[in-house]
């Protein structure tokens, strides 16, 4: 990773971490079905995160992304391997871990200052310290002169910023992030995108995040992490060696952006058309 700037005020710097932060070894996630039989989602995923890495991870719909992201926040046990996060077993929710997902999480009945002061709050800060930091985070993510609105008076895009700043004030180690950005219109995605990896830079948290689209998959990426189609297990592991910081609208016009597009459209043509011959017998 290159190019890393001073972590600003507030935001946490790496642990002194020597190994990785999140670590799958043939981890496996078989679920009951409700006809009473079995299902495995995950096969024998192996997979490391080192801290302040950005890891993307594609792979064809319904192959296991969002379960891979439940066994790391320990939403989900694995049913067979190890998943560890800063070198321990995951039992329970981690501590030092935010999420962002495709919907919201902004409560509608309080303002945005409320919400995004709300993890804090949660954690025992009192209640003027936090509504200090949320102004600070607020004002980072662009919506300085917003806190007094609620969800509803927001943009799709101004509401991701609150998702960002409400993440963001925990200061995670560790972010899971599962198409945070799936809803949203394509220059509103592009801007949001460039957001986030200003924030994250400097920030020393590692990421994972799911995502369906492969230009935000190596725009954004450390390393692009393919799934094949279920049960998931990863097929290819590229590293994405471009220049930070990146500019998404400029970087996916590099030819070397092009040249590492080939390389994971090639891993994951197959587990794609693998997926689509199931849809296509299961609706025969
Ligand atoms: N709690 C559960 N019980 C039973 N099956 C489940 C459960 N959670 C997920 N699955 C199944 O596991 C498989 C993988 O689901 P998952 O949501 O991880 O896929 P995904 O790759 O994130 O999907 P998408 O690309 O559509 O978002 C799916 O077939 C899903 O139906």
């Amino acid at each position: 990773m290159t190019q890393r700037t001073q972590p600003p005020a507030g935001v946490a710097s790496a642990p002194p971490q020597t190994g990785p932060v999140i670590r799958l070894s043939g981890a496996t996630k078989t679920f009951e079905t409700s006809a009473g039989g079995e299902f495995t989602a995950l096969r024998n995923v192996t997979l490391d995160v080192n801290p302040g890495e950005f890891v993307t991870v594609v792979g064809p719909t319904g192959c296991g992304k969002s379960t891979t992201l439940a066994l790391v926040s320990g939403l989900e046990p694995a049913s067979a391997g190890g998943v560890e996060v800063a070198g321990q077993p995951v039992r329970g929710i981690p501590a030092g871990v935010g999420y962002m997902f495709q919907s919201d999480a902004a409560l509608p009945w309080r303002t945005v200052l409320d919400n995004v002061a709300l993890g804090l709050r949660y954690r025992g800060v009192g209640r003027a310290e936090a509504r200090a930091r949320a102004r600070d985070w607020i004002a980072r993510v662009g919506l300085a002169g917003f806190e007094k609105y609620y969800p509803h008076q927001l943009s799709g895009g101004m509401r991701k910023r609150v998702a960002m700043a409400q993440m963001l004030i925990t200061e995670p180690s560790i972010i899971l992030m599962d198409e945070p950005f799936g809803a949203l219109d394509v220059q509103t995605r592009e801007l949001m995108q460039d957001e986030l990896l200003r924030l994250w830079a400097g920030s020393g948290a590692a990421v994972v995040f799911v995502t369906h689209d492969l230009t935000e998959a190596i725009a954004l990426a450390d390393r692009v992490v393919v799934m094949t189609a279920a049960p998931a297990t990863v097929k290819a592991d590229v590293r994405v060696d471009l220049p930070r910081p990146r500019r998404v609208e400029e970087i996916r016009l590099e030819p070397a952006f092009l040249d590492i597009y080939r390389d994971v459209w090639d891993a994951l043509r197959e587990e794609v058309e693998i997926s689509r011959m199931r849809g296509a017998n299961r609706v025969a």
